[in-house]
């Protein structure tokens, strides 16, 4: 019985004759032996009748608790179909709900009343994490504060670890730092299961993150640890403070910077353009906004210098396009202050004012690019580049259909959240997703085949090269930026051999190059199989 509800070693109905007989479950399952594939198949029967994608969100959270293999033999076999249920969008409104929908605990919850016991608390945990996925829920996607309830992410992140790279499930930690809420909604909520106060700031918050890292650090030695969905106060500083001691990234930042620059590869392959002449327009100046202004600058350094290559790249936040002179500018905007300019209040007038190849929206504010901004866009260039990538698909700054209608399907485009194929004038176009989950898959596996001892911006760099490479002719000519879903196993491989490349070249990893990188990093994935 122990066996039956033990997630990591359970067959169900696939367990054979002789192992039914050698393990004492004679009698505990219905005598058919099912295969594999049959199961799956029943899955998905009983997923595809379900009404709502909540719903299914519920019952694929069901099955990863009661067998893992089969969870991800599902989640592999059809990604396309199964992403958007357990990532974004759906998980968005998972944790939106999260305390509704509670069947099963998943993950630790560790909570600023463990404070002083947090390496004790880390012990309760049964399995060797080589990776942790830790978020403290104050930014979860688009969506804001979500306390505890952002639990959700960090699971949907380590799903697609196991499923898109081969991280072993048993060596993923999903970990919320529970350290309260500001959102009244889930203080007044009688389902919400976090703690009923509000947020820790200063001193407090920061000496009860850094308990947590080195209580981590100690329990699973060698441990990568995945900062995700912090609000940017924190974010970057807890990237700054970690990142040369500790094997950390952070995703939002890092990860989103290399996807992001892989689509803008893939872009100017399209249209003929070079990278160091493109003028980029970012809507919103937070973590995703800086993270991939940094990674472009440095791409753009190929064949520019620093100083030009800052100057094409524009931010707009909250209170309009950042200048130098704007008082109360955050450290990590500093860089995009550019002189010479004037305030500008709102992003049509940004656009018209400084004529960007490209924009790029990560301010999660739905719908920001109005039919007015793509018509501007598509006036200034023959292909405008059109990345809405924040998430969930409620905080997009377009559609897919929308980005292609108003640019008479010029533009170049990639969404956040999945969009449906668009076709206009008979002309098919199939939107990929400028999301982080195209890299960090692979990067996670890198850094832990190589056993590097940190995570360098090189290797998103690496990244976002290795994904790019990935794109034929066959996916730009239907307008899609990155390759197929289906292909993110091999494409997660192809990242992790160069990321762990990265790692061998700079003594960060483990011991000497092998012979064959690529072949040490397949050697460690997990297949979903009995
Ligand atoms: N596709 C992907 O892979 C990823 C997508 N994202 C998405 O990007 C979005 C932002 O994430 P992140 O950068 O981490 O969040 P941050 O909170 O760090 O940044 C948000 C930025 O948006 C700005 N902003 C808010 N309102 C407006 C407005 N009305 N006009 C212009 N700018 C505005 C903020 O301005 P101010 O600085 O003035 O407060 C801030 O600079 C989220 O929706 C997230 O889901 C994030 C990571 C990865
Ligand atoms: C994709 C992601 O990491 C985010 O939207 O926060
Ligand atoms: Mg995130």
């Amino acid at each position: 019985m122990t066996l039956l509800r033990d997630p990591l070693l359970n067959k169900g109905t696939a367990f054979t004759e002789a192992e039914r007989a050698a393990l004492g479950l004679r009698g505990l399952l219905p005598p058919c032996v099912l295969t594999m594939e049959t199961q799956a198949e029943r899955v998905l029967t009983n997923l595809r009748a379900l009404p709502t994608d909540l719903e299914k969100y519920v019952a694929l959270n069901a099955l990863h608790d009661r067998n893992e293999a089969l969870f991800f033999r599902v989640v592999v076999d059809n990604i396309d179909e199964v992403q958007p249920i357990i990532y974004t969008p759906t998980v968005g409104l998972a944790c939106q709900k999260y305390g509704l929908i509670f069947q099963r605990p998943r993950g630790m919850f560790i909570s600023s009343r463990d404070r002083g016991q947090i390496a004790e608390i880390l012990k309760n945990w049964p399995y060797p994490a080589k990776l942790i996925v830790v978020t403290d829920g104050e930014r979860i996607l688009g969506l804001g504060d979500l306390g505890a309830n952002g639990m959700g992410i960090p699971v949907g992140k380590l799903s697609l670890y196991s499923a898109c790279a081969g991280v072993h499930p048993e060596q993923c930690l999903p970990v919320v730092l529970d350290v309260g809420t500001n959102n009244e909604e889930l203080l007044n909520d009688p389902y919400y299961l976090g703690l009923r106060e509000r947020r820790l700031t200063g001193e407090a918050y920061d000496s009860f993150v850094d308990e947590f890292m080195q209580a981590a650090r100690k329990t699973f030695p060698d441990v990568l640890i995945q900062f995700e969905d912090f609000a940017n106060h924190s974010a970057f500083k807890l990237l700054h403070k970690y990142r040369d001691e500790a094997c950390v990234f952070n995703d939002d930042i890092q990860g989103t910077a290399a996807v992001a620059l892989a689509g803008l590869f893939s872009a100017l392959r399209v249209s003929g353009g070079k990278l160091k002449d493109q003028k980029i327009l970012f809507l919103g100046a937070g973590e995703a906004a800086t993270g991939i202004a940094d990674l472009v600058v440095s791409a753009m350094m190929a064949g520019a210098t620093e100083a030009e290559a800052l100057r094409r790249n524009w931010l707009v936040d909250s209170r309009g396009l950042v200048v130098s002179g704007r008082e109360g500018l955050s450290g990590h905007k500093l860089r995009y202050a550019h002189a010479g300019q004037a305030p500008i209040a709102d992003f049509l007038t940004a656009i018209k004012t400084l004529k960007p190849t490209a924009i790029i929206g990560v301010a999660a504010v739905g719908g920001a690019f109005t039919p007015e901004v793509l018509k501007a866009m598509a006036e200034l260039n023959e292909q405008p580049i059109v990345f809405a990538l924040s998430n969930p698909t409620s905080k997009a700054e377009c559609s897919a259909e929308d980005a292609y209608r108003y640019t008479e399907g010029r533009a170049l485009f990639a969404c956040g959240s999945p969009y449906d194929p668009v076709t206009l004038s008979g002309r098919t176009f199939v939107p990929r997703q400028g999301n982080n989950s195209y890299i960090f898959p692979g990067v996670g596996l890198g850094v832990i085949a190589s056993r590097s001892r940190l995570v360098t911006d090189e290797m998103f760099m690496a990244a976002a090269h290795a994904l790019a490479d990935c794109v034929g002719k066959e996916d730009l000519a239907q307008g899609s930026l990155y390759p197929a879903l289906p292909r993110i196993r091999e494409v997660s491989v192809r990242i992790a051999a160069a990321v762990a490349d990265v790692a061998y070249q700079r003594g960060l990893a483990d011991g000497p190059a092998p012979n064959d990188v690529k072949a040490l990093v397949q050697s460690q994935m997990y297949e979903p199989k009995y």
